[in-house]
């Protein structure tokens, strides 16, 4: 079925209609079905460097399927699927059956992430060849939730990542340095009495991998990046030519660690939320190139995980349904951003440095129609009724947020439909006529 959009605004600032065809964007003045979008704001669909999608192993926090269609209502088209599963998407079998459950049920394109080492146990390298020979094609390789911290390991895996153009994503955590950590080392955890996770902890790790990766001539990737002297590291191997990039979450650039004070365990979060200065540095390294890219490390948990003590409580927040609104609030609305940034940001460059195609040139002529409108004049309270996935551990919830989104468009089929995701069985069927038109073109 092919749709026309009319009135869009593109990220661009300017006013267009254009149409979508058997998955690409046309020519054609006119479809089977017409959109309004006036008031409305096209961006191409956004991809998520860093999710964790809990299948296989952790069906009762999310799966490939809730994941997905929560990245859908959130505007994704493609979600990179972390590898802390059960069994560790560590096998080329493992990373294959992750993204095919993706391709089933269509709500956005999966792509896993290897692990580095075997079982995230850090003293072995996993079958990284394997995995990226595989059907998965697999391009970036992290040990998230645990970090590299062998350096002998990190020189290897990246030496082997160079060999296919990979990337290994780090992240950034000197485990000496953060034993029993719970919230980060500062003010307010001496007045609290909490163990604190120090800002060098997480930059000491940086400043390492960046030698490693000029060393070796290869990619590198920092997740989560969440303080100001990151910033400065980062900024600093950039000016030296140095192949890293950079990611910031959309907690990282709200919330700050005044929020610990109320012990709601939905606000702990490895690496911590930290200080308002490292907020301000954050937002200001993401409108100045130094960050590229922002992802969500959406990290759902079970109840019985969040409701219970500070120290008791397991890391991670949900994140991919109020990404968007944590975008405009955070830095659109304040000015550091507009949505042609917000556009490279959380689409092309996140597609770039996965090496996912499709991404380079939305909106035009030829190109795959992943796209969304959001209505950034809307404002709601974020409640459960927001959510998607299976988990509710959001920081959000009770918190009015700007911004809507109306239409998910992936792969030319809608995903998202006035302001809610498509029924799993609609959608699943799009998905397979899509994948038979893409094998006859
Ligand atoms: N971010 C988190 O606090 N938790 C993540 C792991 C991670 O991203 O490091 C998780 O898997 O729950
Ligand atoms: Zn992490
Ligand atoms: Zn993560």
């Amino acid at each position: 079925m092919s749709i026309r959009i009319i009135n869009a605004t593109l990220p661009s600032g300017k006013r267009a209609d254009f149409t979508i065809d058997r998955g690409v964007f046309t020519d054609a003045s006119s479809a089977d079905r017409t959109i309004d979008a006036s008031g409305l704001q096209a961006l191409p669909g956004l991809v998520d460097l860093h999710a964790h999608l809990r299948e296989p192993g952790f069906e009762q926090s999310e799966t490939v399927l809730s994941g997905s269609r929560a990245a859908a209502m959130g505007g994704f088209t493609a979600v990179f699927a972390m590898a802390n599963t059960m069994p560790v998407q560590d096998t080329a079998g493992v990373v294959e059956q992750v993204q095919s459950l993706g391709d089933t049920h269509g709500f956005a394109t999966v792509r896993p992430i290897g692990a580095v080492t075997e079982g995230l146990g850090g003293t072995k390298l996993s079958e990284i060849g394997a995995m990226a020979n595989s059907r998965a094609r697999v391009r970036v390789f992290s040990d998230d939730g645990k970090c590299v911290h062998n350096a002998l390991l990190m020189r290897r895996a990246l030496e082997y990542v160079k060999t296919f153009d990979g990337v290994v994503a780090q992240h950034a955590q000197e485990p000496t340095l953060t034993v029993d950590a719970q919230m980060n080392e500062g003010a307010v955890s001496s007045e609290l009495g909490l163990a604190g996770w120090p800002a060098v902890a997480e930059e000491s790790i940086i400043a390492r991998d960046v030698l490693l990766a000029e060393h070796v001539g290869a990619r590198l990737h920092i997740c989560h990046l969440s303080t100001a002297g990151s910033v400065d590291v980062i900024r600093w191997a950039k000016a030296r030519g140095i192949a890293v990039t950079a990611e910031v979450t959309p907690h990282h650039l709200l919330l700050t660690d005044e929020l610990v004070r109320g012990y709601d365990a939905r606000f702990k979060v490895n690496p911590p939320l930290r200080r308002d200065e490292d907020v301000r540095a954050l937002r200001a390294a993401l409108a100045d190139g130094t960050i590229d890219i922002v992802a969500t490390d959406h990290a759902p948990h079970p109840p019985e995980a969040k409701e219970c003590s500070w120290a008791e409580a397991a890391f991670g927040m949900v994140g991919l349904e109020s990404a968007l609104n944590v975008v405009q609030e955070a830095v659109v609305d304040t000015g550091h951003l507009t949505w042609a940034d917000v556009a490279r940001v959380f689409s092309q460059t996140p597609a770039h440095i996965g090496r996912l195609n499709g991404y380079d040139a939305p909106f035009t002529p030829g190109s795959a129609a992943n796209l969304v409108l959001i209505d950034p004049s809307a404002r709601s309270t974020f409640s459960t009724e927001s959510l998607r996935g299976k988990s509710t551990n959001s920081p959000y919830l009770g918190r009015s947020l700007p911004g809507r989104v109306m239409n998910t468009i992936h792969n030319g089929y809608e995903t998202v439909r006035d302001g809610d995701v498509v029924d799993s069985d609609e959608v699943a069927h799009s998905a397979r006529l899509a994948a038979g038109e893409s094998h006859h073109a």
